[in-house]
Parts: C-alpha cells; sequence; structure tokens
C-alpha cells in the first residue's frame, strides 16, 4: 500500500477525491473581495483587465493606462500563431498526464530550477498548491525531453525553440509600447541601448508551463498563491478554463477569463523598478477547478545576465520624483525575492529618496 506521503505527489493530485489538510487554504479578508469578470449584476459595471488589439494606432496610449491602472492588460493581434499555442498546449498536456514516476525522473535538481517540480513559490506558503509545473530557465530543459520523450524530443524542442523566439520579438515589442506610453525610449535606459546595439539579448527569456488538475474542493484550494513576477513583463497563455485572477486595491479579485488566442501581458517587479514606481507589478493567483484541469504557460521575460545594473530611468526621476530604488543586478533581485519574497521591493527601497 502507498504511504500517505506517495498518495499526495503533486504528480496525480488530478485522482484525488478529498481535499488534504495540506492543501486546504483558510480564507482571508482579501479573498472575500472576489468579483469575477462574468458575475452578471445590475448595478456592478463588469469589470476586468482590457484586451487591447496590438494593431490599433493608439496602442500605446491603451497599454500605458491598461498597465498604470492594472499593472496587466491583455492583447489580440499579437501575431503569435494560433498553430504555435496549440502546439504548447498539447505539449504541456502529453507531459503532465504522463504517470508521475515518469515526470519525477524529470524533476528539477535542488540547485537549479529548471524542469519539473512544485511551484517555486511553495517554500513561502504553509499549505500546498494544487498544481504542477515544469520550468525551462536553460537548456537542461533538452536532457529532461530526451527522458520525457526518447523518440520525440527533438519535435518537442522544436515547438520550445520556436516559443521562445516568437515570444521574445513579442515582449520587446511590448517593453518598446509601455515605455513610450511614460515617453521614454529604449535609448533611456543606458543598458538596454548598449545591448541592443552590440546584438545582445535585454532580457532573459524563460517558460513556465502549469497544470491544475481537477480539484475536490476548488473553493478551499489554491492552484497558485498571489505573488508578483520578478520579471520585466510576462507574457502568459491560458487554455480555455479560467482560474488567473488580478488583484487590485478598489476591485479586489478580478477573474481574467480566457479568450481564443488572447494572451495576458502582467507587468513584474523589474518594469516596475525600472518606471520609478509608476507601472505596478500586478499581484495574481490561480484559482482551480471542480469539473475541469487547467494548463497555463507563462513567459517570464527577466532582466539581463551579468552585472547589468538596473535603476529607475532618470528621465523618469527629478527633484519631484526622487529615485525610489536602489539599482540592482537581475541576479540579485532574485536572490532577494527568494529570500523575503512578498517583501522584496521594501528591500531595495530607498529609505529618504532625495534628488
Ligand atoms: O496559471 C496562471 O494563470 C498564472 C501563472 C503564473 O502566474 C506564473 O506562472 O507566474
Ligand atoms: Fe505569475
Amino acid at each position: 500500500m502507498p504511504s500517505l506521503a506517495e498518495e499526495i505527489c503533486i504528480g496525480n493530485l488530478g485522482s484525488l477525491q478529498t481535499l488534504p489538510e495540506s492543501f486546504t487554504w483558510k480564507l482571508t479578508a482579501a479573498d472575500s473581495l472576489l468579483r469575477p469578470s462574468s458575475a452578471v449584476s445590475f448595478d456592478a459595471v463588469e469589470e476586468s483587465i482590457p484586451v487591447i488589439d496590438l494593431s490599433n494606432p493608439d496602442v500605446t496610449t491603451l497599454i500605458g493606462d491598461a498597465s498604470k491602472t492594472w499593472g496587466a492588460f491583455q492583447i489580440a493581434n499579437h501575431g503569435i500563431s494560433q498553430k504555435l499555442l496549440d502546439d504548447i498546449e498539447s505539449l504541456s498536456k502529453t507531459l503532465f498526464d504522463m504517470p508521475s514516476e515518469r515526470k519525477l525522473e524529470a524533476a528539477s535538481s535542488d540547485k537549479g530550477v529548471s524542469g519539473y517540480g512544485e511551484p517555486r513559490i511553495s517554500p513561502f506558503f504553509e499549505k500546498k498548491m494544487w498544481s504542477e509545473g515544469f520550468t525551462i530557465a536553460d537548456d537542461s530543459y533538452r536532457n529532461h525531453f530526451n527522458t520525457l520523450w526518447p523518440h520525440d524530443h527533438t519535435k518537442y524542442c522544436g515547438i520550445i525553440q520556436e516559443y521562445v523566439d516568437e515570444m521574445e520579438k513579442l515582449a520587446s515589442r511590448l517593453l518598446y509600447c509601455t515605455l513610450g506610453s511614460l515617453g521614454v525610449t529604449v535609448e533611456d535606459i543606458e543598458w538596454a541601448h548598449k545591448l541592443e546595439k552590440s546584438g545582445s539579448k535585454v532580457g532573459r527569456g524563460a517558460i513556465r508551463l502549469n497544470h491544475y488538475p481537477v480539484c475536490p474542493e476548488p473553493e478551499r484550494a489554491m492552484g497558485l498563491a498571489a505573488h508578483t513576477d520578478s520579471t520585466i513583463l510576462t507574457i502568459l497563455h491560458q487554455s480555455n478554463t479560467g482560474g488567473l485572477q488580478v488583484f487590485r486595491e478598489e476591485s479586489g479579485w478580478v477573474t481574467v477569463e480566457p479568450a481564443p488566442g488572447v494572451l495576458v501581458v502582467n507587468m513584474g517587479d523589474l518594469f516596475h523598478i525600472l518606471s520609478n514606481g509608476k507601472i505596478p507589478s500586478v499581484v495574481h493567483r490561480a484559482k482551480v477547478n471542480h469539473t475541469r484541469s487547467r494548463i497555463s504557460i507563462a513567459y517570464l521575460w527577466g532582466g539581463p545576465a551579468g552585472d547589468v545594473q538596473i535603476a529607475p530611468i532618470s528621465k523618469l526621476t527629478g527633484p519631484a520624483e526622487p529615485s525610489l530604488y536602489r539599482s540592482i543586478t537581475w541576479k540579485e533581485y532574485l536572490q532577494i525575492k527568494y529570500e523575503v519574497f512578498d517583501k522584496a521591493m521594501d528591500a531595495i527601497r530607498v529609505v529618504n529618496p532625495t534628488n
């Protein structure tokens, strides 16, 4: 007979008929502020993060307004083919449908983040999350794919490579738009301009494939707990089952309903720093479902490699708006984030900002 620990291995959560105590979350006051965007109400205006058509001539203003208000928006007409979105979704399904033992053969090592496992933010929470994931942060995914798909790994590696290439282009385009809405350009970020001129990458991309199995008691479970992404920005593709919620003080938790071909963009901590606090990094989480499992694919566009110092863009600071954050490398920021989690921004805040 399997031990209890084996039974509740994250690789087969979907087969559990009851919610184990270790996965049961207590509702907080903030949770009761939930307002689903699909709620039908006579007096409440339906609210969710806007969908922006990237071919709209006013795209810069629209992105600026949405990111200042929400720290997030959705995009249509983004140029990523439906086939590629379908391909990466079906790759994820194939992976998560494998038996637990097989998935564990591709588990991330203690030191690395790449590979199969629990959400990276798990250690910061008392309760366990109702999800499993696979992180692609470097080339080691090729070895993992070789283990998972000894015959088909070339095909699956090809899909990842194409996804990374396409997402990188889209992420840069979104960066330019968001900067444009603040009246600055990439030339105003000395390091980004230098990297661009030398043909190097401005940001470093990683992919997180998330799977949220069906859950016997979704109201008391949590797929992925509230967090902000550490990134410059994150581009999220969600399958046709909703679960993503974004938080805004004035609105509470708002569900972002999936729509075919529409991607979600979350502004991350690093952009919040660059913008000197003008753009919030959106607090978001994923809820789970009683009848349908859910897949999401996050393209996490992080900071530059090496010792590049990231700081608020000088054009966005001045006597009336002193720099709110000290400069920091991407590596250093990640270290702080995975030590103090939601206090990371406070940890780098300038105590008495003057200019
Ligand atoms: O599954 C989702 O909708 C959210 C995923 C997410 O926030 C993440 O991977 O950082
Ligand atoms: Fe996230």
